[in-house]
C-alpha cells in the first residue's frame, strides 16, 4: 500500500481553482520534490497533507487524501493527531523564544508527558537523528535564537521529529539559508528517509534532483508530470516539464 494516496483532488480559494484534479501516490520512506513556477499551487497541495488549508476561511476541497490508507478528510479523524503524524518544516526557521532543549521537548510537553528523563532522552535522540547534537550538546539551555540559521532549520526539523511523526512535509526548507547549511539540511533530508516519508517544495532545481526519489511538475494548478526524479532531469516526457527545467520560464 502506498503511504500518501491523493485522489482527484481539486482545492479552491473562494471561486479560484488552484489545484485541478490532482492523483498522486507516494511510496513509504521515499521522497518526493514538488516543483514548478510560483504559484502553481505546489505549497497549496503540500498544506493539504496536514490540513494546514482547514485555517483559511472560504477554502473548498473536492477528492480523497489517504495516509496509511485513511481519508484525512473523513469526520472521525482527529486533526491534532493528524498533525503529529504529519510534521511541517517552513521556509524560514521559526523556532519558538526558548532555549534549544525547550524548542524540541515542546511536543511532548503539550501531548501532556511529563516524565523529565524521558523528555531528556527522547530531546537528545531527536537531536542525533537531525544530525545536530554534536553542535548543541553543551549549549542546551541556551536560546534557539542564539543558532545560526542553518542550525535553526535543523532545530525546527528536530522539533517536527519530537512527536514521532511519520511524514514530513518540508516547504522550501533550505531557499533562506546559505550554500553550506543548505548541503547540510540537503544531507538531513537524505538521512531522514530512511525513517520517513518526505515531501519537499523547492524551487532549486539542483536541490530536487540530488535529494528526491520523485518529482512533480506543477503548472496553473495541475500536475503536469510526476516522475522518477532521475527521468524528469533528464527525459521528461511533458514539453512542458522539458521547458521549466532548461530555464525557459519560471
Ligand atoms: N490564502 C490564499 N487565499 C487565496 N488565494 C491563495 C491563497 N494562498 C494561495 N493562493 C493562490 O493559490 C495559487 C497557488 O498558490 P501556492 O502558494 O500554492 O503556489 P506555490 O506554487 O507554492 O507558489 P510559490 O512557489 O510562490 O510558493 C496562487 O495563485 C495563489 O495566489
Amino acid at each position: 500500500m502506498d503511504k500518501i494516496d491523493a485522489r482527484n483532488v481539486n482545492f479552491y480559494y473562494g471561486n479560484f481553482h488552484a489545484l485541478k484534479n490532482i492523483s498522486m501516490q507516494i511510496e513509504e520512506k521515499s521522497v518526493v520534490a514538488f516543483i514548478g513556477p510560483s504559484g502553481c499551487g505546489k505549497s497549496t497541495f503540500l498544506r493539504l497533507f496536514n490540513r494546514m488549508n482547514d485555517l483559511i476561511p472560504d477554502t473548498r476541497l473536492n477528492g480523497k487524501i489517504l495516509i496509511d490508507g485513511n481519508n484525512i478528510y473523513d469526520k472521525n479523524i482527529e486533526v491534532d493527531e493528524l498533525r503529529k503524524n504529519v510534521g511541517m518544516v517552513f521556509q524560514r526557521p521559526n523556532p519558538f523564544p526558548k532555549s534549544i532543549f525547550e524548542n524540541v521537548a515542546y511536543g511532548l510537553r503539550v501531548n501532556g508527558i511529563k516524565d523529565k528523563k524521558f523528555i531528556a532522552d527522547r530531546v537528545e535522540e531527536t537531536l542525533k537523528g537531525a544530525a545536530l547534537w554534536d553542535e548543541v550538546k553543551d549549549k542546551l539551555k541556551e536560546s534557539a535564537y542564539a543558532l545560526s540559521g542553518g542550525q535553526q532549520q535543523r532545530l525546527c526539523i528536530a522539533r517536527a521529529m519530537a512527536v514521532s511523526p511519520s511524514v514530513l512535509l518540508m516547504d522550501e526548507p533550505a531557499s533562506a539559508l546559505d550554500p553550506i547549511s543548505t548541503a547540510k539540511v540537503e544531507e538531513l533530508i537524505r538521512e531522514l528517509k530512511k525513517n520517513y516519508t518526505i515531501i519537499v517544495v523547492t524551487h532549486n532545481m539542483q536541490q530536487a534532483s540530488r535529494v528526491s526519489d520523485k518529482t512533480a511538475f506543477f503548472y496553473l494548478g495541475e500536475m503536469i508530470e510526476y516522475n522518477n526524479t532521475q527521468k524528469i532531469f533528464t527525459n521528461p516526457d511533458k514539453e512542458a516539464t522539458q521547458n521549466y527545467i532548461t530555464g525557459r520560464f519560471g
